[in-house]
């Protein structure tokens, strides 16, 4: 009998996916090893080229390759840039433009050198050895079959998030191909997979492919790949139920656990995995060069810091206890429609940022502080900025740095290229007169928002007990009082930077005036604005995001991320 080559692969196209990597490559390697099947399951990781060479730091390089045994730089599809424009129109009802890259999951098929893999997003959590059954469940798949379990979004087509497949040169030709003939159903690689490996998507009439008859979906158990957040009627018994046997878990969706937005049992279990992975990999003392403005460095994010460091002395434990599955079926599997958006954001903020780890604290801090919720920071923000993206170039030019983007989607080269540097303060100033505009919009906006948003929160108050009663979609809907409910159920209400103009901004090194302005004006840190400018998660893009593929990818990151210097 001959072994077969294993491997389990995940992809990585953009930095601010880098703590689910990281992440899910620190908890493969624990897996593997409890299951002793280190030997016989190779990890690889598939990362774009330009990310790889010219994005990340040394550290953030070594670091990948320490986690995964291999590393498989790919370059986008040809035709790239004709596919994402095709589907674009799609991806805008899915309302995730950065994931018109995924698209690139097709190449999967082209490691050859596998005679089987398993497919995880970065964004997914084996929580036991139990996932690695999946090789034994299919341990006669052929080329022609995917295993996937069901989406809950809709449970005829798969989730692409966790998938079974036997690579094939011939399957990723005709794959490729596909991308390019055919329009995806989310825009993106889900739906192409669906279209092409599963008899409820394919259409018989326009289908060009000879064999597709043979290409089927093997359906496997939704265990295996459970979504989070999931809002279904049935999630709470269910939960309940199957809670205990669950294999692997995804955080699907824009809020991803590191970006802090949400929380629950799982993302809690995640938490306890990034910190055991930055634990094991000394990932603090990088850590350590962070400098705070003045202001935040008397306050608590500074303690939140030194917590940290103190944290990573002692073996990590599960510190998150508080959080438990149970209060996962009461709490999170309903969408907890009564709260709305600016209360929840406002919540998630006030506990984000006194700490994930030190539950004791927590009720403290909130109990003093409940009129002043300190600025949340993303954790891995800091870690992008200082640690794992490359930022040499950067350094040799202040002024080069705040050169903001002309426009998004704009000087979509195919190359990555750095930015003339006279061109760039050119544009820069323009930019500049045109952003000093908007932004005196913009504040006008605000406030009429913030009156709107004041009778908004009586209202919420008001319907609170009819609303108990109703199932609605997603949390951003939930403030959305204009929309009709029922309208809800299919298609997402916008949240509020999608309507807004893209914006554009560069990462810059934050200028100490600037930020002494910042925090002389009232205006920009009342946390009533702070609370707002995170529910609408403006787009940024970073001076990095100059090569066409990236150029698409959008960013979510609250504003007050840029009030932190970096030495
Ligand atoms: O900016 C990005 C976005 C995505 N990814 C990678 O692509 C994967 C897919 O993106 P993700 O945010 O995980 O998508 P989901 O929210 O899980 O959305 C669903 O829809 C996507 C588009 O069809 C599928 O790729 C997913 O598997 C499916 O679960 C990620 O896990 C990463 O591995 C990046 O590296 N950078
Ligand atoms: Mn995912």
């Amino acid at each position: 009998m001959t072994t077969k080559n294993l491997a389990i692969a995940t992809l990585l196209y953009s930095p601010d996916y880098l703590p689910g990597t990281f992440t899910l490559g620190h908890q493969l390697n624990k897996l593997l090893k409890e299951a002793d099947k280190e030997q016989q399951i190779s990890t690889c990781l598939l990362i774009t080229k330009p990310l790889f060479q010219n994005v990340l730091s040394d550290f953030a390089r070594e670091m990948l390759s320490s986690l995964y045994k291999e590393i498989i730089q790919i370059e986008p599809l040809s035709d790239n840039d004709s596919i994402i424009e095709s589907n674009n129109e799609n991806l805008t009802l899915l309302k995730r433009p950065e994931l018109s890259f995924a698209l690139v999951k097709t190449r999967l098929w082209e490691l050859t050198q596998f005679d089987q893999v398993l497919y995880l997003d970065s964004d997914t959590l084996p929580l036991n050895v139990d996932f690695l059954n999946l090789f034994s469940e299919l341990s006669e798949q052929t080329k022609y079959q995917l295993g996937a379990s069901p989406d809950i979004g809709w449970p005829d087509m798969f989730n692409s998030g966790m998938m079974m497949l036997v690579p094939d040169s011939e399957t990723a030709v005709a794959l490729q191909k596909f991308v390019i003939d055919e329009v995806s159903i989310d825009g993106a690689d889900q739906g192409i997979l669906n279209q092409f490996f599963n008899e409820y998507c394919r259409n018989p009439k326009e289908d060009s492919i000879t064999d597709s008859s043979q290409r089927e979906w093997i359906k496997l158990s939704f265990l295996y790949n459970v979504t989070t957040p999931n809002h279904g009627y049935q999630c709470p018994p269910a939960m309940k139920h199957f809670g205990p046997q669950i294999k692997l878990i995804h955080f699907i969706g824009k809020n991803k656990p590191w970006r802090g937005g949400f929380r629950n049992h799982y993302s809690s279990r995640w938490m306890d995995t990034y910190e055991e992975f930055q634990g094991e990999h000394d990932v603090t003392n990088r850590l350590s060069t962070i400098r705070l403005s003045d202001d935040e460095r008397a306050s608590e994010p500074q303690q939140e810091i030194q917590a940290e460091h103190q944290e990573y002395e002692k073996p990590v434990e599960s510190v998150d206890q508080n959080i438990k599955l149970e209060n996962y079926v009461q709490e999170e599997c309903v969408e907890p429609s009564t709260i709305s958006q600016k209360e929840r954001t406002q919540e998630d903020n006030e506990e984000s940022a006194v700490s994930f780890r030190n539950s004791e604290s927590q009720s403290n801090n909130t109990e003093i502080q409940p009129e002043e919720p300190p600025v949340f920071i993303p954790l891995d923000f800091k870690e992008w900025l200082t640690t794992f993206i490359n930022k040499e170039k950067d350094e040799k030019d202040e002024k080069e740095q705040a050169v903001r983007m002309p426009e998004y989607n704009d000087g979509a080269n195919s190359e990555m290229q750095s930015v003339d540097e006279e061109d760039s303060l050119e544009i820069s100033e323009e930019i500049q007169q045109k952003e000093e505009s908007r932004e005196e919009e913009e504040e006008e906006e605000e406030e009429e928002e913030e009156e709107e948003e004041l009778q908004d929160l009586k209202e919420d108050e008001e319907l609170e007990t009819i609303e108990e009663e109703q199932s609605v979609e997603e949390p951003e809907s939930s403030t959305t009082k204009e929309e009709d409910i029922s309208d809800t159920s299919c298609v997402e209400v916008p949240p509020a930077e999608i309507v807004e103009e893209k914006k554009v901004i560069s990462v810059q090194q934050a200028n100490p005036e600037d930020i002494e302005t910042s925090d002389v004006a009232p205006t920009q840190s009342e946390p009533e604005i702070k609370s707002q400018n995170q529910n609408q998660m403006p787009n940024f893009k970073f001076d990095w995001e100059q090569s066409d593929y990236l150029s698409h990818v959008e960013r979510s990151f609250p504003d007050n991320i840029f009030e932190y210097s970096v030495e």
